[in-house]
């Protein structure tokens, strides 16, 4: 058995008047490791929940591999779920949670110990085999319950938030474990989750999802260099990227702090600039701004400024001597700045080629 593709065409999915997923396109290779990423209540986990076949489609078509399941049912499907509680069967040991999938299936007792401690080897859980959950931390139960779902080889794993309960040093192992058993294990992995962090470090593609659609589809590094609306632009990255509206007339951006010319396709009236903290350089360049708040985080300093009446937030490194009301000067980085239509919310597909202080 391989890794299979999934597709959704035109998926749409309302609970009432509700409409959680609205007209889905989205085709993932086989092997590959999708996130779907978004705010709570984007339709990410309907979503996975109609692939795992726990919810029907109102309309729309789902295929895993080149079958349409939207009639199969979830045990006839060949994929495995983890969700985000463990759901482990309490009275029995962690071979035995591991083994059950396959004793459901009927396999042979010896067949059956022998993919136990496979699947126990892979994941460092050899010595745990003979506890009950209980006796267990909350990351080794997540393990168990990841085992249970890796025994049957499926084509497809569907994991809901598998992270969203262990401590932050235990999810930054665990996302580690489970990049690498992706790469060993080359099956489709079709990941829900709202950590930004798990989707850019783990996926192949990010799909951003908002209000029951899909946003952006591509790599982390496209999602987080060139975002497809302002959406995503606000949704990625920590401290946000700062979003400054402002009028645009014969390709030049005018703000009351900043003015920017483009070459640009398309004109539209207004327009949203769009900078990265980090690409906001305090302590040269053509323009000016209060500093407001200086949070110091250790190896840097976040830097909140007012720059002609709209918030602008910059990373400094961390030895900046600033105090809030300081008076400072800025420089953005022109091959870094993005602009988006006020209007639509889409991506200009535009170049800075110079910037200046406004009069
Ligand atoms: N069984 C249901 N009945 C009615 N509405 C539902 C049902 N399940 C989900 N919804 C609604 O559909 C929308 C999408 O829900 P969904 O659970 O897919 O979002 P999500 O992105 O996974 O959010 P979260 O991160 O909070 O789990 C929400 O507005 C939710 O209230």
């Amino acid at each position: 058995m391989s890794a299979a593709g999934v597709t959704f065409t035109r998926v749409r999915k309302a609970f009432g008047e509700a409409v959680a997923v609205k007209g889905l396109d989205l085709a993932i290779r086989p092997g590959e490791f999708v996130s779907l990423l978004g705010p709570s209540g984007c339709g990410k986990t309907t979503t996975l929940r109609m692939l795992a076949g726990l919810e029907f489609p109102t309309s729309g078509e789902i295929m895993i591999g080149d079958r349409v399941v939207n009639d199969v049912a979830p045990g006839k499907r060949d994929i495995a779920m983890v969700f985000q509680s463990y759901a482990l069967y309490p009275h029995m040991t962690v071979g035995e949670n591991i083994a059950y999938p396959l004793k459901k299936q009927g396999m042979a007792k010896a067949e059956r110990a022998t993919q136990v401690a496979r699947i126990a080897a892979m994941l460092k859980l050899e010595a745990l085999l003979d506890r009950k959950p209980r006796q267990l931390s909350g990351g080794q139960q997540q393990r168990v319950a990841l085992g249970r779902a890796l025994v049957r080889s499926p084509k497809v794993f569907l994991l809901d938030e598998p992270l969203s309960n262990l401590d932050a040093k235990l999810r930054a192992h665990m996302r580690a474990e489970l990049i690498e058993l992706h790469r060993t294990l080359g099956r489709t992995f079709v990941y829900v989750t709202h950590d930004q962090l798990e989707a850019m470090t783990m996926s192949d593609r990010i799909a951003v999802m908002e209000g029951g659609e899909l946003r952006q589809f591509a790599p982390p590094r496209e999602v987080y260099d060139r975002p497809a609306n302002l959406f995503v632009a606000g949704f990625i990255g920590t401290p946000p990227m700062n979003t400054l509206p402002g009028g645009f007339t014969d390709g030049t951006f005018s703000h009351p702090a900043i003015t920017a010319r483009f070459t640009v396709t398309g004109a539209p009236a207004r327009v949203v600039l769009g900078v990265r903290p980090e690409d906001v350089l305090i302590g040269q360049g053509p323009h000016r701004a209060t500093v407001r708040v200086v949070e110091p985080t250790g190896h840097e300093t976040i830097v909140m400024l007012d720059a002609g009446g709209s918030p602008l937030t910059a990373r400094a490194p961390a030895e900046a001597s600033l105090n809030p009301g300081d008076a400072v000067s800025f420089a953005l980085r022109a091959e870094k700045l993005h602009l988006f239509d006020a209007e639509s919310q889409a991506r200009l597909d535009a170049r800075a080629v110079t910037l200046g202080e406004s009069e």
